[in-house]
């Protein structure tokens, strides 16, 4: 008999028929689904899972005794419980790589978006306000030979400097637990404390990822320490932010503007009052939202899992010490 696995969430046809070959596949629409009996029920039973989104923890492992595979279709795994995974002897497996590029062009969206006002000036044409040649009210600030600080020099935060280095002539400041020598290299990066990033940063972006660590490491006293004219990018976790003092800061001037993909409640509540400032871009979390990416994402996530279940796994794997167990 094939073995049991649950997926939670909808991925393209011909990826559903390679899981099947594998495995009896139960369709969920989440992990906190419309039917959460039958979830339970199946659950009993599944060796592995595969989706996005949704806590797996301690309470959802206990009610999957004979888990031993969990594929998330995502780099970021914040929502589970990696030492409760260790514990039930649970493989994680994500995706990284095949959505590095695709985020740091979504970063540099974010970062002309902001500086250039894209989207505010755009909705002033529909309007119909532009109606005379335009004056300093329409203008943005330069992005170009700007300095960029990044936050998190990982594989986002390389592909990120490289466009700001060869693209647009920027110096490259980053904040990392250790030097990283392929952005110093190629990109003439400096790392730096983060005091001195923020001080000196014309744009910051975050390319963090949601850890006890990282956990409002951008709160009021940091905004604070940022250029009045300095742009905050956030593409790595919303809760990397605190995004009240974040609020604040946007809307006392003590930073210049905001671009932001990823946010601490998702989706956005339309009464946040981030949706009222005019220097917020705010995106509904397109990091790595294109066609071939969350394709190329998905594929990835099918043969992690099917790796992970039949004893070949080779890489992306996020606990690789329960494959020796
Ligand atoms: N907006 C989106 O759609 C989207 C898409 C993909 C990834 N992401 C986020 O981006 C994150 C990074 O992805 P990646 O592929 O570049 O991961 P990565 O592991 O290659 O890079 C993360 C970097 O952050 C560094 N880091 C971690 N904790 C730190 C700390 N306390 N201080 C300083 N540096 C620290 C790590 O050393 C690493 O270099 C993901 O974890 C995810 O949260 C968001």
């Amino acid at each position: 008999m094939k073995p049991s696995i649950v997926l939670y969430r909808s991925i393209p046809t011909d990826l559903l028929e390679r899981l099947e070959q594998h495995f009896t596949v139960h369709t969920f629409n989440s992990l906190t689904p419309d039917n959460p009996e039958h979830l339970k029920q199946v659950l009993q039973q599944a060796e592995g899972i595969i989706g996005t989104g949704g806590k797996v923890d301690e309470a959802f492992l206990q009610q999957a005794p004979n888990l031993r595979a969990a594929s998330t279709i995502s780099v970021g795994y914040d929502n589970f419980d990696v030492a409760a995974l260790n514990a039930h002897n649970v493989v994680l497996m994500h995706t990284p790589t095949v959505l590095t590029e695709t985020v740091a062009d979504t970063i540099m969206g974010l970062v002309l978006a902001t500086a250039r006002r894209i989207v505010e000036v755009a909705e002033r044409v529909k309007a119909g306000e532009w109606q005379h040649s335009i004056g300093p009210d329409w203008f943005g600030v330069d992005v170009h030979h700007k300095t960029m600080g990044i936050l998190g020099m990982g594989r986002i935060g390389l592909a990120l400097a490289q466009r700001a280095h060869f693209g647009f002539g920027m110096p490259i400041l980053y904040n990392a637990r250790r030097t990283h020598e392929e952005a110093d290299r190629r990109f003439n990066a400096r790392r730096c404390d983060l005091d001195t990033l923020l001080a000196e940063s014309d744009f910051i972006c975050i390319t963090l990822p949601l850890t006890e660590q990282t956990f409002h490491m951008i709160g009021a006293e940091q905004l604070a320490k940022m250029k009045k004219s300095g742009i905050l990018i956030n593409a790595g976790r919303g809760s990397v932010v605190d995004e009240n003092a974040l609020i604040a800061a946007l809307q006392n001037g003590t930073i210049h503007a905001a671009g932001l993909d990823v946010f601490e409640e998702e989706p956005l509540p339309v009464s946040s009052p981030l949706l009222k400032l005019p220097n917020v871009v705010a995106l509904p979390h397109i990091g790595s939202a294109t066609h071939e990416t969350r394709y190329g994402m998905a594929e990835c996530a099918v043969d992690n899992l099917i790796a992970a279940l039949t004893g070949t796994v080779t890489e992306n794997c996020v606990n690789p010490q329960i494959l020796k167990r």
